[in-house]
């Protein structure tokens, strides 16, 4: 979190002056997007992904693989299939440049890729991505096999140089800090010549849910892969080295995305749903139809897609998120709403995220009125009365929904830099405004709200 002067444009969220119903279609995950952009990118033949996220993190990602030499070719399909990008894969090659931004999935996933390209890969990205930790996937790289020079040792900027070939094998990694250090490796693990073994030591990993979606992609994409939650041994995943196939998918709408939208119906005792929502999923977010439930409210999941209904009132909760950490402003937001008080625990490492937000939670929250603590591993949130105010957000775009959603609930919260939600969802301000049935101009200036989204029938 870094401090800031004078706040950048401001954006008065809107009040909800009536319960919120609405149908809204949540683009695409930025988790699955970038996975499958990598594994595409690494596999024999060419691949597709249907209805992608187009957001900041996505373009960057598809930005970085054309620039190692694969060509990333966007399209739209025939009525109703949407936009879709095909990948083509080729010899990857040095030297290049890749701008991280603030992307933990790009920083993090492609010096793999990197290292199998035939020529030095330099990493750069914003002021932020020098501060987050990357420290699990370069000394893994270097246990690997592979030349890395890190000028800051263990964070960007640095360069991977590319020997056209990784050896791969055995390592260990201390992953506590970011879940993506294990997905990074794995990803690219059956490019390796031995393929790769990677066995985490030290402290609890968080995320588990994103490294299941790994796993899974890599299966689906023809890997081999042994991990814990086959009855493999805990902590320790191995890919056998082979050929990837090129896959058609579509990808599903993006569940943390979807969190403001939910938790909209949950604080105004309204109802939403959301199209497309999977029956299965590797997604953390689906965990906020029982994460919800318990704060009020009710779900149901059907052919129309998941509607959430809520009661009109917001309980508190005690609950460690250490497997959903990217969900926890959201129910931050919403804990400070509640009528009883919140714990949220297992989430220390969101102080190395987009912001720390643990400390960009407690003083934004605080300066509307709130009551919130930071302890070690979390936030204490305590329910108080809020008033309006500039709700900072540290171009971190879940801190900027976070806003969005208490400005629902309380009068005159003006949101600082709506546009930082370009990260992952770039639409928000407009999707916002149509879910309460106004329509106005987007954070880029362009006019036309309700484009994705109904009201509901
Ligand atoms: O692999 C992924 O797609 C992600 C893993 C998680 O990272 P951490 O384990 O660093 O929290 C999550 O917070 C991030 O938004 C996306
Ligand atoms: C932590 C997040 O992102 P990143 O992929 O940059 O780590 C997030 O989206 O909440």
């Amino acid at each position: 979190m870094t401090e800031q002067t004078a706040p950048a444009a401001l954006w008065p969220a809107p009040f909800a002056d009536a319960p919120v119903e609405a149908t809204v279609a949540v683009p695409g995950s930025k988790s699955v997007t970038n996975r499958g952009l990598v594994l595409a990118a690494l596999s024999a033949d060419t691949g597709w992904l249907r209805r992608p996220l187009r957001s900041r993190d996505t373009l960057l990602m598809a930005a970085a693989l054309r620039a190692l030499g694969v060509h990333v070719e966007e399209g739209v399909g025939p009525d109703g299939t949407g936009e879709f990008w095909h990948i083509i894969p080729a010899g990857l090659h040095g030297p290049a440049t890749v701008d991280v931004g603030n992307a933990g999935t790009v920083m993090r996933f492609l010096p793999p890729v990197a290292a199998l390209a035939d020529g030095p890969v330099r990493f750069d990205g914003d002021p932020r991505s020098y501060e987050r930790p990357l420290h699990g996937v370069i000394d893994a790289l270097r246990a690997l096999g592979a030349r890395v020079d890190d000028e800051s040792r263990g964070r960007l900027p640095m360069t991977v140089h590319g020997g056209g070939s990784l050896a791969g094998g055995t390592v260990e990694i201390d992953a506590s800090a970011s879940s993506q250090f294990v997905s990074a490796l794995l990803l690219s693990g059956p490019r390796f010549n031995q393929g790769v073994e990677v066995r985490h030591t030290g402290a609890a990993l968080p995320s588990a849910p994103h490294i299941r979606m790994t796993v899974d992609m890599l299966r689906k994409a023809g890997a081999q892969v042994d991990a814990p939650e086959d009855g493999g041994e805990p902590d320790v995943w191995r890919v056998t080295p082979g050929a990837l196939l090129g896959r058609d998918l579509v990808v599903e709408p993006d569940l943390s995305n979807a969190q403001p939208f939910l938790a909209a119906a949950l604080i105004t005792g309204g109802r939403v749903t959301v199209p497309d929502w999977p029956e299965q999923t590797t997604q953390p977010g689906d965990a906020l139809r029982g994460i919800f439930t318990e704060m009020g409210g009710s779900c149901e999941l059907d052919e129309r897609g998941l509607t959430f209904t809520g009661s009109g009132r917001v309980r508190g909760l005690d609950v460690d998120l250490s497997d959903v950490g990217e969900l926890t402003p959201g129910i931050a937001a919403v804990a400070a709403l509640a009528e009883s008080e919140s714990v949220l625990r297992g989430v220390g490492h969101l102080r190395l995220h987009e912001t720390d937000r643990l400390a960009a939670l407690t003083k934004e929250l605080n300066g509307l009125g709130g009551d919130v603590t930071e302890t070690a591993d979390g936030l204490r949130i305590r329910p108080r009365p809020l008033h309006g105010g500039v709700f900072r957000t540290y171009d971190d775009h879940r801190l900027a929904t976070a806003g969005a959603l208490l400005g629902l609930a309380v009068d005159g919260v003006q949101v600082e830099n709506i546009a930082t939600t370009g990260k992952t969802l770039p639409d928000f301000d407009r999707m916002w405004a149509a879910m309460l049935g106004q329509a106005g101009p987007g954070a880029d200036g362009s006019q036309g709200g309700g484009t994705r989204v109904e009201e509901s029938a």
